[in-house]
């Protein structure tokens, strides 16, 4: 594998920040959740940060969090909202290896059972439905591997990221 990091992307509650964390340690690798970072950096929680100055202003500050993750041999997760920050996006692109963490709506929609209360980026009249279509779009615009979870215990969803990742 030429670029030695390796990036989760998907749905919120797909599983970025439990199965990256587990692919990290088997891989010898650093693990990195970027909602920490904002959280240690802004001092405050995702949906206060989100309550405080809205959807775009959190997008910002997630976009400029990311964008400068400067590591070499990382397993990096960052939230669901991800892909909506271009400039953070595009260094992922050049650090490593996107991996994008696949699920149907009916397993996402099981997960999460409150949007707002997880502080995941909905905007006003926005459905989780509607939010899972725009954002498919982005993640296999990004993707350069996709994982499918579903009918998958975590276990197994583990694996299979190894295994794609082997490929490589
Ligand atoms: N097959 C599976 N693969 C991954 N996670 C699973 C699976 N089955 C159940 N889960 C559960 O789904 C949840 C995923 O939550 P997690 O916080 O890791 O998602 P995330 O993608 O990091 O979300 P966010 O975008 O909000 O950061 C965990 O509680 C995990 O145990
Ligand atoms: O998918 C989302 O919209 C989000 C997911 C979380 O991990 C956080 O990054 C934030 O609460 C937004
Ligand atoms: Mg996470």
């Amino acid at each position: 594998m030429k670029k030695k990091n390796i990036i989760f992307i998907g749905m919120p509650a797909v599983g970025k920040s439990t199965v990256g964390v587990v692919v990290a340690k088997r891989l010898g690798k650093q693990f990195i959740d970027t909602d920490l970072l904002i959280q240690e950096q802004e001092k405050k929680l995702l949906r206060e940060i989100i309550a405080e100055v809205g959807e775009d202003g959190f997008l910002k500050i997630e976009n400029q969090v990311n964008r400068d993750v400067d590591v070499e041999n990382a397993v990096i997760s960052p939230g669901g909202s991800i892909v909506y920050c271009e400039e953070a996006m595009q260094h992922y692109k050049e650090i490593g290896t996107i991996v994008y963490l696949q699920a149907s709506y009916q397993t996402i929609k099981q997960r999460i059972r409150n949007p707002k209360k997880r502080g995941v980026v909905l905007r006003e009249g926005q459905t989780l439905k509607d939010l899972y279509d725009e954002r498919c779009v982005l993640f296999e615009k990004y993707a350069d591997i996709i994982v499918n979870e579903d009918q998958c215990e975590i276990g197994d969803t583990i694996e299979n990221v190894l295994e794609e990742l082997s490929r490589l």
